[in-house]
């Protein structure tokens, strides 16, 4: 399959911005260079616009044009200044909130949310009454008043990302929380985070020129576009308008660009689409489970808040062993095996009188890098499993980099191998590709490899083909079956697909309202054998696929 990149489309909202802004940090930049000294020579007072002072001249008889262009420059200066603060305090605290525990979480969220609610103008002049008429304290008042609403922006955002398979696989490699924030968090906010900078920009420019025009901003002998607005006032009220012309212009002029940039930007954001699901196909037979256990869970009970989500189970799975659960939505298939990898989503609460995975007591807290060596996951939409703002090899060695402490040609060359394992084509290219540039079947085998690669004793699959069109589930599911026969690795399979399950998996759990109705073994998941009425009527709901097929010996790159 051939890259599919985002098709560009014309946005002229956006390159007019850009131009607008552009043209303007060009006066900032020259204007004080060539007219300071001329903007500073005494004229006629008042003088009406003519050739010579093509915007008049103000009280002083200073050149109007002149000084509003040289003001640009610190008025750009200033509104970047405060914007600035406002971005990096609010994201800082935005994504701090995230990495707190949730019931600090919680009252920061609120206290963030008063101070939005609260008129930042107001803010900006008590904090600027606080400090002192000045520049700078003009800065510093709309800056600090902007901050709350990048504070709640990101919080939003990281609450959003927090909740993506990539963000939760990073922690369950033990990746610091920290780490996760500014390395799979932070650029995926990146848009909208840019969209907020640019209308912040246009709304502190107003609010800093509304400072200074009011007198709490820049004072003589420095001037800003508020402060030649402020000189402005009385020939306003004397019938000479022109006087304001200049820096009034100036100001529509700049937050026009900004707004059209922010827009360009919201209109550039494009979310990322999904594959269509599909039906699935089966694999072979499946092969003998052992009787030792490697993980064991006795009366399991997952709780939110009072209510029971998964009421009392108890299973294990043996080394080598595949175990399919199946069971209606919502009966508690993904909870049950995101609590054996130790991943339970925040408020939720479990119990289990033994809860054991190997030698590891799961009940009390594992070294991440244990966790790590012990379960790998593998999601159902490969499109939200990786970061799409990172190349493949960057993620996929991440994993050996963290735990392994492996280097980065090593842990390319183990990543690279595992590719080869799960025959995805051309994996040197592929590592330097985005998630976006593979096909979903392409993104699924990068997975069993990134799993594979720290050489997991349970592979816990989600749903892992529903994704993806029936060909491609096929081959996925030989190589899940080919890694468990070669490499040994136990499989936890959830799935709502009978027929796969059936020729896929050893043993099968139907779930049921949180709890597990029947246990029985794969061969025998037929309405005939079954004995829960439960999973006789779920047999009944599912179309009869004839378990014995086998898929077509079909190449990765002829479909992917
Ligand atoms: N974070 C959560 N907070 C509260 N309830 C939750 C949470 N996550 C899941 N649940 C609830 O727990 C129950 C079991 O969810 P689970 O995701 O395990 O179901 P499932 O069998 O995997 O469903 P599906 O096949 O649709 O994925 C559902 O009723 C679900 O609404």
């Amino acid at each position: 399959m051939s890259p599919r990149s985002r098709p560009r489309r014309r946005n002229p909202g956006l390159v007019l911005g850009l131009a607008l802004l552009g043209g303007i940090v060009l006066v900032a930049a020259l204007a004080p260079i060539l007219f300071t000294e001329r903007a500073a020579v005494l004229g006629p007072r008042f003088a009406a616009p003519s050739s010579g002072h093509w915007l008049g001249t103000d009280a002083a008889g200073h050149d109007v044009l002149l000084r509003s262009l040289v003001a640009t420059r610190l008025t750009l200066l200033m509104t970047v200044g405060a914007t600035a603060m406002s971005v990096v305090f609010g994201v800082v605290l935005g994504t701090g909130v995230w990495l707190v525990r949730p019931r600090v979480r919680e009252v920061c969220l609120r206290v963030i949310d008063a101070m939005v609610a609260f008129p930042g103008l107001l803010l900006a002049l008590v904090v600027a009454a606080v400090l002192g008429a000045g520049g700078s304290s003009a800065v510093i008042a709309i800056g600090l008043s902007g901050i709350p609403y990048f504070a709640r922006l990101t919080a939003n955002l990281a609450a959003k990302v927090s909740q993506q398979e990539y963000v939760s696989t990073a922690g369950l490699l033990g990746v610091s929380r920290t780490r996760i924030a500014i390395r799979h968090m932070l650029p995926n906010m990146a848009e909208p985070l840019l969209v907020l900078t640019a209308s912040t920009f246009a709304a502190t420019l107003t609010a800093i020129s509304a400072l200074s025009f009011v007198g709490l901003g820049v004072q003589s002998p420095s001037y800003d576009w508020g402060k030649l607005l402020n000189e402005a006032l009385p020939s306003l009220l004397a019938d000479r308008p022109f006087q304001m012309v200049g820096p009034a212009f100036l100001i529509v002029l700049t937050g026009l660009g900004a707004v059209l940039i922010g827009d360009g930007l919201a209109a550039a954001a494009n979310p990322r689409g999904h594959t269509a699901p599909g039906r699935s196909a089966t694999p072979p037979a499946a092969q003998e489970a052992t009787g030792e256990q490697l993980a064991d869970v006795r009366d399991l009970w997952i709780h939110a808040g009072d209510t029971p989500l998964v009421k009392g189970i108890s299973f294990g799975i043996g080394p080598g062993e595949i175990v399919g659960i199946v069971g209606e939505s919502g009966s508690g298939k993904t909870l049950t095996a995101m609590s054996l990898a130790r991943l339970l989503p925040d408020g939720l609460t479990s119990m289990a009188s033994r809860m054991a995975f190997g030698d590891l007591d799961l009940r009390r807290p594992v070294p991440p890098a244990l966790m790590a060596e012990a379960v790998s996951l593998i999601y159902q939409d490969p499109g939200s499993t990786f970061n799409p703002a990172l190349r493949m090899g960057t993620q996929l060695t991440e994993v050996l980099r963290t735990h392994k402490r492996l280097g980065r040609r090593e842990a390319a060359r183990r990543i690279l191998d595992a590719l080869r394992v799960v025959h995805l084509t051309r994996p040197e290219q592929r590592m330097k590709q985005h998630p976006h540039e593979l096909s979903g079947g392409m993104r699924q085998r990068a997975m069993i490899a990134a799993a594979l690669s720290v050489e997991p004793r349970l592979i816990i699959a989600d749903e892992p083909t529903t994704a993806l069109d029936v060909t491609v589930q096929a081959e996925i599911l030989r190589e899940l079956k080919r890694v468990n026969r070669e490499f040994g690795a136990s499989i936890m399979f959830i799935s709502h697909d009978i027929g796969v399950v059936r020729a896929l998996c050893d043993r099968v759990l139907v779930m049921y309202r949180g709890e597990i109705v029947e246990e029985i073994a794969a061969a025998e998941l037929t309405v005939e054998t079954a004995r829960h009425p439960y999973t006789r009527a779920l047999l009944e709901a599912t179309p009869d696929i004839d378990a014995s097929w086998t898929p077509p010996r079909t190449k990765e790159h002829s479909h992917g």
